[in-house]
């Protein structure tokens, strides 16, 4: 039987982060782990990141919960039969809902030997309690709860981001909302490796069990729908869109709501831009946007740098890429007009290298 072990939490919540950590922990124990990516938009970025680590495939351009849940579970085989791993882990997008990944990686262990083990929930501690407390929009508060509740094992992360008091504060709304599950609090996903990740004689997730008790708070979810589609616009800067939109309906059918609107944009740069402009951009995005990731050179400096924006913050890191990568931006938020960031992010371009030596 192999292991799965699933990460899910909101988009930047710290999944990568956390996945590192796994990796370096399984093969310390001299396992051999396998990743399954998702991600939304049409470039793994996340994936160079793990890169050379384990075996790894993608699953692009879309989430694992909808459009492409179908093939997580042959993807899932596929891994193991050609790899032959110890543990599977995967990461998910940051809009899917787990519960279908859940009911995924369940159907695919009725007919292959594979079974789940965890489904290990991030959470952003500063942005759930924004969200938390109203000031932030609600359809991804919704999502975000989702996640929660059905997580066997939680971290609360970005610790360091929380004013003195605010910890308590979101540790009791999170036992709110998942009473059950074993609960950290981290910087960077720092858990203890050994208690998260172990694999050897634990109790596996009792499955039926969490849905049983989910459905019971009246808040089972189930997909009627839902709609990815890519506008590929034909002009020199390749950028696309897509709306993310997940459509559930009450499971008692007094009401219906559409809690989800997703929209990822990715633009290709042409060329280099100037720093400060780019960091005075997504300081002035606006709320809409959570997420943004991407390769970027600058006008003032060699090389290529990642950089990764997640709920508020910036972080700009050279990298040194072993194989060629484009330069490009994945930006996603909820329901933000696309056109304009391309608009912001084209005048970027526009910009001219300044004169030195003068
Ligand atoms: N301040 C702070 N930043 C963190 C912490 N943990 C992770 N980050 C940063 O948050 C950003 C997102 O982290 P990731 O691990 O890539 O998040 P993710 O959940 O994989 O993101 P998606 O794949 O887009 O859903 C990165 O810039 C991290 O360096 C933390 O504890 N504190």
């Amino acid at each position: 039987m192999i292991p799965i072990v699933v990460l899910s939490g909101f988009l930047g919540s710290g999944k990568t982060t956390l996945l590192q950590h796994a990796l370096a922990y399984y093969k310390g124990q001299g396992l051999k782990p396998a990743i399954l990516m998702n991600e939304l938009g049409d470039v793994n970025l996340d994936g160079s990141l793990v890169n050379g680590q384990a075996p790894m495939k993608e699953m692009l351009s879309g989430c694992i919960c909808c459009t492409i849940r179908g093939d997580l579970g042959v993807e899932l085989m596929n891994l193991a039969e050609e790899y032959k791993p110890d543990v599977i882990i995967v990461e998910c997008t940051g809009v899917a809902n787990p519960m279908e990944i859940v009911d995924a990686v369940t159907d695919a262990s009725i007919y292959s030997s594979m079974i789940l083990q965890s489904v290990i929930t991030v959470v952003d501690a500063r942005q759930f309690l924004d969200f938390a407390s109203g000031h932030e929009r609600n359809k991804s508060h919704r999502l975000m709860q989702d996640q929660l509740r059905c997580a066997s094992k939680l971290i609360i992360n970005k610790i360091d981001l929380l004013a003195t008091g605010e910890l308590q504060e979101v540790q009791a709304l999170v036992k709110e909302l998942n009473p059950y599950a074993l609960t950290v609090s981290t910087q960077r996903s720092d858990v203890d490796v050994d208690t998260f990740f172990s694999i050897q004689g634990e109790e596996r997730m009792d499955v039926s069990g969490q849905k049983e008790s989910i459905a019971d708070s009246g808040n089972d979810h189930h997909h009627s729908e839902n709609h990815l589609h890519a506008h590929d616009h034909g002009d020199h800067h390749h950028h696309d869109h897509q709306h993310h939109e997940h459509d559930h309906e009450h499971e008692h059918g007094e009401h219906y709501h559409s809690y989800d609107h997703v929209v990822v944009h990715t633009h290709f740069f042409g060329q280099p831009v100037p720093r400060s402009e780019f960091e005075q951009l997504f300081r002035s995005l606006p709320a809409e946007i959570y997420r943004a990731k991407g390769i970027v050179r600058f006008l003032e400096s060699e090389g290529q740098m990642m950089f990764q924006f997640a709920y508020r913050e910036l972080e700009i890191i050279p990298i040194r890429p072993q194989k060629p990568v484009n330069d490009v931006a994945v930006v996603m938020g909820e329901n933000f007009s696309a056109s304009e960031i391309e608009e912001r992010l084209r005048k970027l371009e526009a910009a001219e290298k300044p004169l030195t030596g003068l």
